[in-house]
Parts: C-alpha cells; structure tokens; sequence
C-alpha cells in the first residue's frame, strides 16, 4: 500500500524547529508522506531570523497545483501563510480541489509575540475557517471555551484550544502558585460536545516547533483513519512523548521503530557491527582452521575434535527439535525438521571421516563430553528452554553460518593445500557442498525473514545470544587445539 499524502502549505525553516521541516519529520515519523508548497524561507541565526525570503503567488500556486494533480493529497495542513494573496491563493486552491480535510494551524502571531501576518492577511484567514468544507479543524493557541465558540462560529467543524499558555491545578482551578501548576487542558470543540485532553505540566519552557508538531500529528491521524477526537488525543500523546524524550528539543521519531539494518540484510548488518566483528573473526580464522586449511593439524587433535563434533551435533539435534515445538508454523516447523537430518547426514559423514582414522562409532559415542562441548550445547538448551523462538536461531546462527564461511574461504585461498595434499580436504569439501550450501541458505532465509519483524531493542538482545554463542564457537576450536 502505497504512503497516505499530506499537503503542508508553510514557511520552510532552516533551523529545522517549526515551518516545513518540522511538519516533514512528524509526518515522516507517522509513516505518511509529506507533500510542500513552500510560502515563505527564513534563515534563522540563532535565537534570530537573519533573512527571509519570497516566492512569488504564482510559484507557491503551482506548487499547491501540482501537488493535488500528483494525486492522493487527502489532507492539507496549513502553517504560516506570510501574505494576504498566498491567503487568497490557497482559499481558491482548496475550492477547486476539495480535500478531505484541512488542518489550519494559523501562524499569526510568534510565540514571543511578533505579528507575523500583516491585518489584511489575517482578515483573509477567515475566509479559510468560513469556507463550507466539511471535517475542517483549526488549531490555536488560545485556552477559552467562549474563544472556541466564537471561533467554531467561523465555520470549521472542530475547534481545538491548545491550554499550554494555561496551566491548571489538578482539579482544573487556575493555579495560586506554580508548584500548583498540574496539568495542561487542550480543549476540542465540535459545535456541540467539548471534549477536554489533559496533559501533565513539564514546566514553562517546551521546546520550539510544538504547536506545529501537533498540527500535523493531527493531520497524520486523520489520513490514516482516525476521526477527530483520536486524531487530537493521539497527536497530543505522540507530542508530550516527543518533549519527554527529545531533551529540550522534540524527538519526532521517538516511537518509530526503525530497524538499523534494511530488509534482507540483517545478517551482513550482524557480521559487521563493531561488537561482533572481532569475536566473530576470532572464531572464523581460528589457528585450528587456518591448519586444517594448510594440512598441518596433528591428526590426533583432529580426531579428538571430530569425535567432540559429533557429541555435539547430537545435543544440537535436540535442541533443533525443541526449536520445532517452540513454534506454530508449520513452515518453521518443517524447516527445523529438514535441519535435523542434515545434522543427522552430517554427523554419518563424521563417523566415515572417524573410520578413516580407525575410531569407530561406538568409540566415538564413548568418548566422555569436554566441557567446552557441555557449555556450549548447556548454553543452547539453555535458550531453547527460556527464550523466544527468534532467541534460539540466534543461538544457532553461529554454528550455522560460520563453517559454511569457514570452508568456502579454505576453499578459494591459494594458501590451502588442495586435494591429496591435505588429509582435511574432504572437510573442507563436505562444507562447500551444495547441499550444505541449501541447508545454510534455508537458515539465513529464516534469520532476514525473522530479523526484520523485531524491535530495535529486541535486535540488541539477540545480538547477544549471537555473540554469546559465538564466543562459544571459538572455545571449540580452542578444545581441539589443545
Ligand atoms: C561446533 C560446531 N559448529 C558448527 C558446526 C557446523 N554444523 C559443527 N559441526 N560444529
């Protein structure tokens, strides 16, 4: 489904706190898109606007145009107008094109007190709340309820009083002191009912750029969905966490949850992060591997370590099939199960390898489990048992991607002896087959298909597992070096 698109017609802002680039960012951040007809441009120094600067009527008339002749503006939100014919312009736009709604947050005067549009603009900006459009709403900085009714006289169906100039005890009184200033009441007014938001007082100073937060919260809502008095109850909650987070100034994205890897690229994002790449290059270039890779591991140490693999794959196996349970998907289910006999086809791969070497299977079952094997599988079985589904392939992501990247670089160095040369070359080989190849590609499709549906912190804790897990892959090697 494609963005839901909102029209802004405001002053651009270069500081970023009001004007276009703070309406951008809340709608961006309600996963909306934001279209502009810019009517004004201010550099701003700071504390200070240093130069501004005019389109011409014409420019800002096409620029309205255009946007509605792209198609899918449903809602218009509309900041500082700056002069009685972009006022006019934008009357006669929104006659013409007919949105659904129109969010007017009139830019008149600054929060320091400044006039900003001259008298005869302001006149016009009647005009605006007089239109017979349905679903209009105007947001002003006012706290009287006689105010709201004079003003839903003009015309739009909703009038919303922001209280932030007016803060009240809790029982709504008017305050004798400040440590009696509770709450904030935006009132939202419909002609008939009054409906009253409250908010907890922070204190006289907020941040720039709240009132244009949420106006164009409000106007986010309601092209997703919402009626009015959601619309506005929601935008109020989103700005009030916004100052909460946003440490003097608002944090837009604050409930966004962007994912710091984009689709189908968590595991390339995994391998790279500073925390796991050193622990993860310890593993896969591991002296046990580099002589395997040159031929120069004692056989001895290869028989042990092939020997411990196999007691391992067999707890690793059980806790696949745990993984099976933990899981209503049969897809998931069917993944794990296809798993398992690959483990089980691995490990007859190890017993052929071991008779080679004239250890037989019932002596390599025998063998007494190093702990090294214990703490790892203790460890995945320990995760099977306490954590999420999504926790134990996490878990498992180590073992599965590491000998596949282990053997493919074996593989293509021209350092390793090839062939007959080297008595591991068949190790090497049974980890670049296709079929292991398959098995290692299903896993990684389940980890990107995974990954993307978890929150940011989530990703963070599976990080851990991962890395926990791989450290243990490392002390698995070390168990064979010694
Ligand atoms: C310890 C360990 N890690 C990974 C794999 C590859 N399946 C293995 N056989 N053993």
């Amino acid at each position: 489904m494609s963005q839901k698109r909102i029209l802004v017609i405001a002053d651009s802002d270069s500081s970023g706190v009001s004007g276009l680039e703070a309406d951008q960012k809340v709608i961006a951040a309600h996963g909306c898109y934001a279209v502009t007809a810019t009517t004004a441009l201010t550099a701003h120094g700071p504390g200070d606007v240093l130069e501004t600067c005019s389109p011409s009527v014409a420019f800002v008339k096409a620029a309205i145009d255009g946007c509605f002749d792209g198609g899918g503006v449903e809602v218009v939100k509309i900041g500082f107008l700056a002069s009685a014919e972009i006022v006019q312009i934008v009357v006669d736009a929104l006659r013409r094109h007919g949105p659904r709604f129109v969010v007017v947050d009139p830019v008149v005067v600054s929060m320091s007190g400044t006039q900003l549009l001259s008298d005869e603009a302001r006149q016009y900006c009647y005009w605006i709340r007089r239109e017979p459009f349905t679903n209009r709403i105007s947001a002003i900085w006012t706290t009287s309820l006689r105010l709201a009714k004079a003003l839903h006289s003009l015309g739009p169906d909703f009038v919303l009083l922001k209280g932030g100039q007016l803060p009240l005890t809790a029982n709504l009184d008017v305050p004798k002191h400040d440590s009696d200033k509770q709450v904030i009441v935006d009132v939202l007014y419909d002609g008939t009912d009054v409906s009253l938001i409250k908010t907890a007082y922070v204190g006289a100073s907020l941040p720039l750029g709240v009132e244009y937060a949420f106006a164009s919260a409000i106007a986010s809502n309601l092209v997703l969905g919402d009626a009015v008095p959601l619309a506005t109850r929601k935008a109020c909650r989103y700005v009030e966490a916004g100052i909460s987070k946003g440490k003097g100034l608002i944090d837009y994205f604050h409930s966004t949850y962007t994912l710091p890897f984009s689709p189908r690229y968590f595991i390339e994002y995994l391998l790279n992060r500073e925390d796991v790449k050193p622990v993860w290059h310890a593993h896969v270039h591991h002296d046990f591997v580099k002589r395997i890779g040159d031929g120069t591991l004692p056989v001895e140490k290869f028989k042990g370590y092939l020997a411990q693999d196999y007691l391992f794959l067999v707890q690793f196996a059980r806790a696949k099939a745990l993984s099976a349970y933990k899981t209503n998907s049969m897809e998931d289910i069917a993944a794990g199960a296809e798993e398992i006999l690959h483990i089980q086809r691995e490990m007859s791969l190890h017993l052929d390898y071991c008779a080679e070497f004239g250890l037989s299977k019932k002596e390599v079952e025998k063998q007494e489990e190093h702990q090294a094997c214990t703490a790892y599988t203790r460890y995945v079985l320990d995760i099977a048992h306490s954590e999420s589904w999504f926790a134990l392939q996490m878990a498992f992501a180590p073992c599965l991607l590491g000998y596949g990247i282990i053997a493919r670089r074996l593989w293509d160095d021209p350092e390793t002896v090839k062939e007959q040369g080297n008595r591991y070359w068949k190790w090497i080989q049974n980890y670049v087959a296709d079929d292991y190849r398959a098995a290692v590609e299903a896993g990684e499709a389940i980890l990107e298909q995974h990954a993307s549906l978890q929150s940011p912190s989530q990703i963070e804790s599976l990080v851990k597992i991962f890395i926990h897990a791989t450290k243990m892959e490392t002390g698995f090697w070390d168990m064979g070096n010694e």
